[in-house]
C-alpha cells in the first residue's frame, strides 16, 4: 500500500476544491496522512474523509510563509517514511515543499497533472504543447504539487482522524501582523474553478454579458492581457504566459483572438469553447467548439438558454 503524506499549509472549516481533489487522488493511491500548519477551531472535522488515516500538526499553529512549515513536512516524513508527499500547486505549498525536498535530499515536481503510486508524475510543459512523465532519480519520496482540475472530487465522509502533534514550532522568521479576508466576489477562485469564462478586447469594456454567463455557470472570470491592461478587471484575472495558468474542465473564450501568450495559460483546459466574430481567429485552432459571431448576439442567447434549462 502506497503511503501518501498530503501537505496543506492550513485547513479551514471547509476543504477547498483543490484540497478535496487532492484527498480523492490520495485515497486512490493508498493511505493518506495529512500534515498541516493549522486546523480550524473545530479540529480535524473537515479531514474526516475516506483515505485519511491521521493528521500531523506542529506544536501550535504556523502559517505560510513560515519556513517552519518545511521543517514540519520533514519531521512528518521522518516519522512516516512516505512514498509520496503531495500538495496543491499553490505558491505557499511550492515554497514549503521545495525547502523540505532539500532537507530530505528528495526531488520535487511542481505543477503536475497526476502522480502514480510507483513514484512518477505527469506534467504539461512548453506552454501545454508536450506532456511528460518524469520520476525523481534521488533516493527518498517523490514530492509533487498537483494542479487543480486534474482529478475528480469525491470525498466520502468517514470518522475524524486522530491528530498527533510533532515537536516543531513556528519560527520567529515570520510574524503575521494582520489577516483580513478579502471581499467575496461570490465566484470561484480562478485557478481552482472547474469552469472559466474569459473575455478579451471584444467585450469593449462592457462586462455585463460575461458576468451574467459566468454567474449562470458558477464560473470564475478570466481575461486576456488587453482586458486587464485596460483596467476592465484586476490583473490577477489575467490568463496566459504572464498571468495565471488555468486548466478548468470548461473554458469559454469570449472576444479573445487566442494569441500564443494567451493560449499558454489555457490550452490544457478540458473543453474549450470560443466565441469570436473573426472566423480566422487563432483561438479556433485549439477550440473544441467554436461560434463565429458577435458576442453581443451570441451571449444573450446562451444566457437565455441556460436560464430556461435551470427552470
Ligand atoms: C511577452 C508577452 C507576454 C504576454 N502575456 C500575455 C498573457 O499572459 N495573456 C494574454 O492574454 N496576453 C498576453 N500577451 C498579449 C498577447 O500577445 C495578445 O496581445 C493578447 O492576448 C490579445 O488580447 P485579446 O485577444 O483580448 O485582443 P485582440 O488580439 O485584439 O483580439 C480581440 C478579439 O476579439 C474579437 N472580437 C472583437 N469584437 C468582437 C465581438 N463583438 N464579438 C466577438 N468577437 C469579437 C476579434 O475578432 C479579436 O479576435 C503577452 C504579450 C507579450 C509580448
Amino acid at each position: 500500500m502506497t503511503q501518501v503524506l498530503v501537505f496543506f499549509d492550513r485547513v479551514e472549516n471547509q476543504l477547498t476544491p483543490a484540497q478535496a481533489e487532492l484527498l480523492t487522488h490520495a485515497d486512490a493511491l493508498g493511505d493518506a496522512v495529512v500534515v498541516t500548519g493549522s486546523l480550524p477551531p473545530e479540529g480535524p472535522a473537515p479531514l474526516a474523509v475516506q483515505g485519511v488515516t491521521g493528521v500531523l500538526t506542529g506544536a501550535g499553529p504556523m502559517y505560510a510563509p513560515d519556513p517552519a512549515l518545511a521543517d514540519l513536512v520533514s519531521a512528518a516524513a521522518a516519522e512516516l517514511s512516505p512514498d509520496l508527499i503531495l500538495g496543491p500547486d499553490t505558491p505557499d505549498t511550492v515554497d514549503a515543499l521545495s525547502r523540505a525536498a532539500v532537507s530530505l535530499n528528495a526531488g520535487l515536481i511542481t505543477g503536475a497533472n497526476g502522480v502514480t503510486g510507483s513514484g512518477s508524475a505527469t506534467k504539461s510543459v512548453l506552454a501545454g504543447s508536450w506532456r511528460t512523465t518524469a520520476r525523481i532519480s534521488e533516493e527518498g519520496p517523490l514530492l509533487a504539487t498537483l494542479r487543480p482540475n486534474t482529478a475528480s472530487q469525491q470525498v466520502i465522509p468517514a470518522e475524524a482522524p486522530e491528530v498527533v502533534e510533532l515537536e516543531v514550532a513556528a519560527s520567529s522568521a515570520v510574524e503575521i501582523l494582520e489577516e483580513a479576508e478579502l471581499p467575496d466576489s461570490g465566484r470561484p477562485d480562478l485557478t481552482e474553478a472547474s469552469t472559466v469564462v474569459a473575455f478579451g478586447r471584444g467585450v469593449d469594456g462592457d462586462l455585463s454579458l460575461v458576468e451574467q454567463l459566468a454567474d449562470e455557470l458558477g464560473a470564475a472570470l478570466g481575461a486576456s492581457r488587453v482586458a486587464t491592461d485596460a483596467g476592465w478587471i484586476d490583473h490577477s484575472a489575467q490568463v496566459g504566459q504572464t498571468g495565471v495558468t488555468v486548466a478548468p474542465q470548461l473554458y469559454i473564450s469570449v472576444g479573445i483572438s487566442g494569441a500564443v501568450h494567451q493560449k499558454a495559460g489555457m490550452q490544457t483546459s478540458g473543453t474549450i469553447v470560443a466565441i469570436n466574430r473573426d472566423e480566422d481567429a487563432p483561438v479556433f485552432e485549439i477550440a473544441d467548439f467554436g461560434v463565429v459571431g458577435d458576442l453581443n448576439d451570441v451571449l444573450p442567447q446562451m444566457i437565455a438558454e441556460l436560464r430556461r434549462r435551470a427552470k
